[in-house]
């Protein structure tokens, strides 16, 4: 939970946020507990193996929920307003799209194949905002701009688009309402690593020039580092590290964090990159005690108990016993 002096400056503060879907084989927990928060003009890179449950977060942020969610507590307060606390209607007009915009994954393919790519980036803005028809084309030609896109690429259909500018254009649909936060689950995942770059470079002028926040969801270490500011990695449905960018990218403290940046191939490094041996636990029935104890190198007798969130100066939390005051990290 961040401080109170946090909190009053962070547009979103999320705290203890669980999510569990329903399924033939029992409850499956995707998000356990979750808190971090995020300030304006910060973008937090929400980072993960696959089936952590970064997705199932971004959509519990905004409570767009699949049919067998079970449940869903905590708390989401975007500028203090309580948004699990909200009504429907109420999040539908005047949080979704209008000041959180989600980009989901593999949107890009998910474009209207039938309406020119300018119609689809303004109809945010006629729903929304009730502008005209003129008046909300104006604005995605400024939005396409913005994204990098021409503008006469406003009159084309999707299919005359290569992969790197639909995805261009399916960012231009989440910022053509200038929301304060926009979520973007694995936005370039798809994508060529020179368009993943170019992306990247695009959302973070576009960060200092507009003040938007973002939240980046991704399994893609070298990607984060492009634009994060703060970086929370979830691990089995928890957050097990959340700190500045610069301090994790440099010296990570969870030994799942070590793990993790030591798998990743670097220029100039004697050592070849390590691969984490086993697998992350069932979310259908995860171990009482910490979740990563059993690929641990640095077990010890306390990881039987799980480890609570143990904060360090800064905004720097720590889900691991080597945390606690005293310990060895
Ligand atoms: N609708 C659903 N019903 C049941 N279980 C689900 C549902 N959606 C996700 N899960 C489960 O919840 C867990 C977290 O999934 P989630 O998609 O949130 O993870 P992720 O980190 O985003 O992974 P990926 O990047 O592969 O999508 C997984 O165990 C997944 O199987």
């Amino acid at each position: 939970m961040p401080p109170r002096a946090d909190a009053e400056r962070s547009l979103l503060v999320v705290e203890d946020l669980c999510l569990s879907y329903r399924t033939s084989r029992g409850p499956v927990r995707a998000v356990d507990r979750v808190s971090f928060d995020l300030r304006r003009r910060e973008a937090l890179v929400v980072l993960g193996e696959s089936g952590c449950g970064k997705s199932s977060l971004a959509k519990a942020l905004l409570r767009l929920l699949p049919r067998n969610v079970d449940q869903v507590s905590g708390q989401v307060r975007l500028a203090g307003l309580d948004l699990l606390a909200l009504s429907e209607e109420r999040l539908r007009v005047d949080v979704r799209w209008v000041r959180i915009a989600l980009v989901m994954q593999a949107s890009m393919n998910a474009l209207n194949p039938v309406v020119r790519v300018g119609e689809q980036v303004a109809e945010p803005l006629r729903v929304h905002r009730g502008w005209s028809r003129a008046r909300a084309l104006e604005r995605a030609a400024e939005t396409f701009a913005l994204v990098g896109v021409a503008t006469d690429f406003l009159q084309r259909y999707p299919f005359e688009l290569s992969g790197g500018m639909r995805q261009r254009v399916v960012l231009a649909m989440a910022l053509v309402t200038e929301p304060d936060l926009v979520i973007l689950d694995e936005p370039t995942s798809a994508l060529d690593v020179l368009t993943q770059a170019s992306i990247m470079n695009r959302l973070k002028q576009i960060k200092a020039e507009l003040g938007t926040s973002f939240i980046l969801i991704t399994h893609d270490v070298a990607t984060s580092s492009e634009l994060a500011d703060r970086v929370a990695l979830m691990y089995a449905g928890q957050i097990v590290e959340v700190s500045d960018a610069a301090g994790f990218f440099r010296e990570p403290l969870h030994p799942y964090a070590q793990r993790l940046m030591a798998s990743v191939p670097r220029l100039h490094q004697a050592e070849r990159p390590s691969h984490i041996p086993g697998q992350p636990p069932s979310l259908l029935s995860p171990p009482a005690g910490c979740r990563f104890a059993e690929r641990c190198p640095r077990r010890h007798g306390r990881c039987v108990e799980e480890p609570p969130i143990f904060q360090r100066p800064g905004r720097h939390a720590v889900r691991c016993w080597l945390a606690a005051p005293g310990g060895s990290t």
